[in-house]
């Protein structure tokens, strides 16, 4: 707890200064509402009544130098005026208190989410593979949320509420000790009574809102996923699901408000108690005149402006524990350490010339992914990796570009110790074209150029051209302005990943990779495609991933690999001669090209894209 009070209190760096401007406009406004009740305790006691004026001197002689007590009795607009001034002083107070308040917490907030980003950002690759993006995005904004309010409401009210204790106190004990005595029976008990409820109903919050976070997974879950839910014909099913969660929230909030109303309702009783002792007891010392009708008026004024922050007290304090529970969850990302980017290392000049030397991996020191991989590729050769799923493609690939770190061998890239080079300078000379591609929802045009904004139309064009994809482009309304993503038009798979391919040609790097990337792609588009890169990359190594044997059959180099190890290696022509898996694969997909090509009509372009298994 102490820890994370120390943590809250660097996140307010930068606005302590407004917080403690706006607890002090706090301190002062309460003043200002304690002076009210004494103002009109001079103006029933002193002013229409016979008693001397009890008040500081400065006070005396103020209403002396006004004309004395009685032009004050023939003008009590005077009083009235006065009541008006300190509320609208106190006002100003509270408005300065609230604007100060706002802004440190917005402040701090905004700083939060901006810190929590630019350390998301420069995560370990494999912190991404494994968070839960939606737990993720919950830290970023649910818990900053708890933290601002709470620094924006509740910490205030605190200072608010300790201020209006001590002062009011003063005031009481000042006035009348044994009236002071009577007015804080009951307020003990107040007190903790709502602070044991309040710990009590924190589980009832928290399983509200666990019902509530539940409720809207089912929904995200289902939004995402509706095509599925459609095509399967799921709706009634996930309307159950739905319902189900639907109905635990309304039960379990239903349960708090329960709760919360017998609390309120009873601490109305043992507040109505408390108001009903000072009453009851200063109505009879004021009838046999051990204290004035006005003293009567400050205690029972105070009584009620004192009562109520007390009863939210126990709230205000459970609530730090949710404050904590936040702080803790953000300090989670923050003690998450930054992927080391290796900024001092070296930048050469690179071409492409690849080596892997007995090369082996594992993800977190489990059982081995890659075991003794060894192959050399030339700057301007294209090395193709063929191999069953989870046979370690895409791992193999990931080492290249130093997402993950190889636990033995050695990998060098025109003679330089992988290891050795600036990662950013790596991964800025190394293009890969994901399995999945992802695409921001910008404009065509703008997905295309991402890796270099500034580059012309030209280049965009050509690069869409290669990727067999500049026409179907242009087929849209808007043509390379088309907007794509969530709120733009729909792509498909293939499309998807045609200005995927574009955008890695742009790039301009030595080395491309294309991780499964033209999966989503006819094999006569694949075709144009494959000719346009062969053109394009005479001078770049580029790396295809595939399942499939047209794509990788022109490769200078074939590797196979089967449960992270390289079972054959050569070109197309030298492993069909080979008796093998690449022969079996080989033999299974030219067989479903020939049948589909005497069942279909001629020019149909062919789809089958067959997963091949070890
Ligand atoms: N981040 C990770 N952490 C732990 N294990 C992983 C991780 N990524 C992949 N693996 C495991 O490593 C093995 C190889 O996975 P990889 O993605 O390299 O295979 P692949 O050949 O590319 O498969 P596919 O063709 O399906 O893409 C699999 O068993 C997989 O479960």
């Amino acid at each position: 707890m102490r820890q994370k009070l120390k943590q809250l209190w660097r996140y307010m760096e930068g606005s302590k200064g407004l917080y403690i401007g706006a607890i002090l406009s706090i301190g002062i406004s309460t003043i200002f509402t304690l002076i009210n009740p004494l103002v009109i305790r001079i103006t029933i006691d002193s002013i229409i009544g016979e008693e001397a004026i009890q008040a500081p001197l400065w006070v005396q002689t103020f209403v002396e130098r006004l004309g004395g007590k009685s032009l004050l009795m023939h003008n009590l607009w005077v009083a009235a005026l006065a009541l008006v001034l300190l509320n609208s002083v106190n006002g100003l107070f509270l408005y300065a208190k609230g604007k100060w308040s706002a802004k440190a917490s917005e402040e701090i907030a905004r700083n939060l989410r901006e810190r929590l980003f630019n350390h998301l950002q420069h995560l370990p690759y494999d912190y991404h593979v494994k968070a839960e993006t939606g737990d993720l995005i919950q830290r970023c904004t649910s818990d900053v949320e708890t933290i601002r309010r709470f620094l924006a409401v509740q910490l205030v009210e605190v200072g608010r509420t300790l201020f209006m204790l001590d002062f009011a106190l003063f005031i009481m004990l000042s006035l009348d000790v044994a009236l002071t005595l009577v007015s804080m029976i009951v307020v003990p008990i107040i007190f903790v009574s709502a602070l044991i409820f309040f710990m009590k109903v924190q589980k009832a919050f928290q399983l509200s809102d666990e019902a509530e976070g539940r409720l809207s997974t089912v929904l995200q879950e289902n939004l995402t996923g509706i095509r599925v839910v459609r095509a399967f014909g799921r709706q009634a099913f996930e309307a159950e699901k739905f319902e189900k969660s639907n109905t635990e929230y309304r039960d379990l909030t239903y349960n708090l408000i329960r709760l919360l109303a017998w609390y309120w309702s009873l601490s109305d009783l043992l507040t109505m108690l408390q108001i009903g002792a000072v009453v009851v007891t200063g109505a009879y010392w004021a009838s046999i005149g051990r204290i004035t009708l006005g003293t009567l008026v400050v205690f029972t004024t105070y009584e009620t402006m004192l009562l109520w922050p007390i009863r939210q007290m126990g709230r205000i304090l459970t609530d730090m524990g949710k404050t904590m529970v936040s702080v803790g969850r953000i300090e989670e990302i923050f003690q998450q350490p930054l992927e080391d980017m290796q900024t001092d290392g070296k930048k050469p000049k690179i071409e492409g010339n690849i080596r892997f030397e007995n090369v082996s991996f594992s993800y977190g020191g489990e059982r081995p992914v890659l075991k003794n991989i060894s192959f050399q590729v030339e700057k301007g050769k294209t090395a193709a990796i063929l191999g069953a799923t989870g046979s370690g493609k895409s791992s193999l690939v990931h080492l290249l570009l130093r997402l993950y770190d190889y636990q033995e061998g050695s990998i060098t890239i025109d003679g330089v110790e992988l290891r050795e080079i600036d990662k950013k300078w790596l991964r800025r000379n190394i293009g890969i074209v994901l399995q999945e591609p992802f695409l921001f929802s910008k404009t065509i045009k703008e997905n295309i150029g991402l890796a270099k904004p500034e580059s012309a139309e030209q280049e965009i064009f050509l690069a869409a051209r290669a990727a067999a994809i500049h026409e179907g482009i242009l087929e849209f309304e808007k043509g390379y302005e088309t907007a794509v993503g969530e709120r733009g038009v729909t792509l498909s798979g293939g499309q998807k990943q045609r200005v995927a391919i574009a955008r890695s040609l742009v790039q301009d790097s030595p080395v491309l990779i294309f991780d499964d990337s033209l999966s989503a792609v006819d094999t006569e588009t694949e075709e144009e495609i494959r000719k346009a890169l062969r053109e394009r990359n005479k001078s770049r190594t580029t790396f295809i991933i595939s399942h499939r044997i047209t794509t990788v059959s022109e490769a200078d180099m074939i590797l196979v690999l089967n449960h992270g190890e390289i079972i054959q290696k050569g070109t197309h022509d030298t492993l069909v001669s080979q008796p093998g898996l690449y022969q079996r694969i080989w033999a299974i997909q030219n067989l479903l090209e020939e049948e589909l090509l005497q069942e279909k009509p001629k020019g149909t372009p062919s789809e089958q894209d067959i997963v091949i298994s070890s």
